[in-house]
């Protein structure tokens, strides 16, 4: 069986409630594909979940931006695992590079939070990817497979984990990368896989790529191989502009049966 093509939209820390119902209303009125071939999977800050998941359409589903590491307790702010579970979503996005990034998340950190995650049943995109200055240091490879690293550390069973490869100086920059960049990262991050969990999961796991994509590239990204969707950021914001996301699963060929 194939890799079913994924489009995430993670809107992070933006919009407004009357914003939010707008988006929704308009993904709702939207044509797409059929879930055999595509899942859609939208990601709202955290106080508008109960809203998206009541009133999105059945065929798209909701993920949470994060989740702490373990059961919930006296940590100020976070929001458990459980709690997610309890309001029936479905899926969490974690280790995020903002997060990585501006709030001093460690691989090892990002490792136990995936593993809890998984552990109270939510699916979990897992976003690795480097910084400019360690790609300029030619150390793309050995950033984004330590982060891996550290989940496969916590983790053996990666059935309900997709992969967002998402360069750091690609997100939010405009500045995409190339079609060639992004199957060569996802391409040795499937090796790693086969070298070090199991040919199954490197053959099933579905490698997205996040970072500035759009309606003018994403065809071209989504032709490579190895990218199995997308993570949109901003874009996923103008709706319009989302569902040119969908049917750019054309150059795998599995769109036209
Ligand atoms: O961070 C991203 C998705 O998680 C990508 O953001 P942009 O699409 O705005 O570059």
């Amino acid at each position: 069986m194939g890799r079913k093509f994924f489009v995430g939209g993670n809107w992070k820390c933006n919009g407004t409630g009357e914003e939010v119902k707008k988006i929704v209303s308009t993904l709702n009125a939207g044509e797409v594909p059929s879930t055999d071939v595509v899942e859609v999977v939208v990601s709202p800050p955290f106080v508008f979940l109960p809203l998206v998941k009541n009133t999105l359409r059945p065929d798209f589903h909701v993920a949470a931006q994060n989740c702490w590491v373990k059961k919930g307790g006296a940590f100020t702010g976070e929001i458990s695992a459980e709690m997610l579970v309890n309001l029936d979503i479905p899926w969490v996005i974690l280790g995020h590079s903002e997060r990585r990034l501006l709030l001093n998340e460690s691989n090892e950190f990002v490792g136990d939070k995936v593993a809890y995650a998984l552990s109270k049943g939510l699916k979990v995109i897992a976003c690795v990817g480097e910084t400019l200055e360690q790609r300029e240091s030619g150390s793309t490879m050995e950033v984004v497979a330590a982060q891996t690293r550290a989940i496969a550390d916590k983790v053996s069973n990666w059935a309900n984990v997709v992969l967002a490869y998402e360069p750091v100086w690609a997100i939010g920059t405009g500045k995409v990368a190339t079609p060639a960049q992004a199957q060569e990262v996802h391409s040795e991050l499937r090796n790693w896989f086969q070298a070090n969990t199991s040919p199954e999961v490197a053959a099933t796991i579905r490698i997205i790529y996040g970072g500035s994509v759009s309606g003018a590239n994403c065809k071209e990204l989504a032709a490579k191989p190895d990218v199995d969707g997308f993570l949109v950021g901003g874009a996923s914001l103008k709706v319009v502009i989302f569902f040119l996301f969908l049917p750019s699963y054309f150059p795998h060929g599995c769109w036209l049966g």
